[in-house]
């Protein structure tokens, strides 16, 4: 037994790698226990014969909204057979044949014959086996959006919620899934569907650094071994999680850095590891942060990608100051206020160098190539 653990040690820094998907759902959901609570009473009349009622879940990508539904829909499985949850992902089923589909196979066990089958013929086969079991449906459209775009929201939200003026069952409810934060989805549908869809609101804030890195912290215990990951180094991707406001981004980072660490044969993740993937993981980011930046300080950090590119050794920031004096910035002040703008858009990391007195490195979060690709070097334009 003990021979087998060591074995398995050696090959993987992976307790369970499962850990890292994002179709894993956590048994502990930090954080969303008012979200869970709002729209498990909004479901709760249907367990009473009533109907569940809608809802639209906003928050920002990486906000743990298709995972609180999840959560939750397991514990309604669990819990009752009144409710039939479906779950439903938008962007791969983004017609109302496609979604019916998916509530079909839930209750049927196996997918409708697409072909020649009318979506009609579906719908009664239905709400046939929910007037069977005297159930209702609670449907959760995840990434609702891509129905929108495509035209078919108004259609299936009026098969759905108004399924029970036709056929014999009770209502449907459905849960909407946006992070889209400007989508007026009630507002966009016919009145038809409005006097039907009466959705309450349920928003995601995103998580703040000590939620992100406690939400870390529960996934590197249940898929790392054990001290893989050190503390500072967790510290490190909240904080880097934290700023792209995206918990999903850290989750990302300590698997890529893991996956990196184990290649290269090492039992612990390090400092560099976390950099190199943060690099990897996140560039829209890096466009939107660039774009944000004012003329100077994208000059400073189009040299500093340069020197990174050519030297391809750590740099400290006096050896940048050299490099940029007359060229990207006038006078030291101007050239420490740009530092710390960039470091502040999370654009680069200053650490201390503790062998080194008081100097910082000053280390790019991202590719020197990724960042000259969206920096475009503007020769001495920048100049203060
Ligand atoms: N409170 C939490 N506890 C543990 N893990 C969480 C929590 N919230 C989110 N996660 C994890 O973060 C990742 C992203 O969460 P999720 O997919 O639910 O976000 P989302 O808001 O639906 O994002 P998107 O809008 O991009 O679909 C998932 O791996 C999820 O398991």
């Amino acid at each position: 037994m003990r021979q087998k653990e060591t074995l398995r040690y050696d090959q993987t820094l992976f307790r369970d790698r499962e850990v890292f998907e994002f179709t894993f759902v956590p048994d502990q959901l930090n954080h969303r226990d008012a979200q869970i609570r709002e729209l498990a009473l909004l479901a709760r009349p249907a367990v009473r014969g009533g109907s569940p009622r809608s809802a639209i879940l906003r928050g920002p990508p990486g906000t743990g909204k298709t995972t609180t539904v999840h959560r939750l829909f397991a514990e309604i499985e669990e819990a009752t057979q009144r409710i039939v949850p479906v779950y439903v992902n938008c962007q791969q089923h983004r017609t109302p044949f496609a979604v019916f589909a998916c509530i079909y196979e839930k209750l049927v066990g196996y997918a409708p014959p697409s072909a020649g089958r009318h979506l009609d013929d579906v719908v009664g086969s239905i709400t046939k086996r929910l007037g069977d079991r005297n159930a209702a449906l609670l449907v959760c459209l995840d990434d609702a959006n891509y129905l929108h775009e495509a035209r078919h929201l108004n259609d299936l939200l009026y098969r759905l919620l108004r399924l029970y003026e036709s056929w014999d069952v009770r209502k449907a409810g459905v849960f909407a899934v946006l992070s889209d934060l400007s989508l007026n989805l009630a507002a966009e549908v016919d009145a038809q569907v409005r006097s039907v869809f009466h959705p309450t609101e349920v928003f995601f804030q995103p998580y703040a650094k000590p939620e992100i890195r406690e939400i870390l912290e529960g996934r590197i215990r249940q898929g790392l071994y054990p001290n893989v990951v050190s503390q500072a180094n967790t510290a490190l991707i909240a904080e880097i999680a934290a700023q792209e406001q995206d918990v999903r981004v850290g989750i990302d980072l300590v698997r890529t850095a893991a996956e990196r660490a184990e290649s290269d044969g090492r039992r612990t993740v390090t400092r560099q590891d976390v950099m190199a993937a943060s690099r990897s993981v996140i560039t829209p980011t890096l466009q939107k942060r660039a774009a944000d930046l004012k003329e100077g300080e994208r000059a400073l950090l189009s040299r500093i990608a340069e020197m990174a590119r050519d030297t391809g050794a750590d740099m400290t920031s006096g050896a940048v100051y050299e490099a940029v004096q007359g060229y990207a910035v006038s006078s030291e002040t101007t050239y420490r206020t740009r530092l710390k703008r960039l470091e502040e858009a999370g654009l680069i990391d200053l650490p201390l160098r503790t062998d080194r007195g008081r100097t910082r490195e000053v280390l790019l979060r991202f590719t020197p190539e990724q960042v000259l690709a969206v920096c475009e070097p503007r020769g001495k334009t920048g100049a203060a």
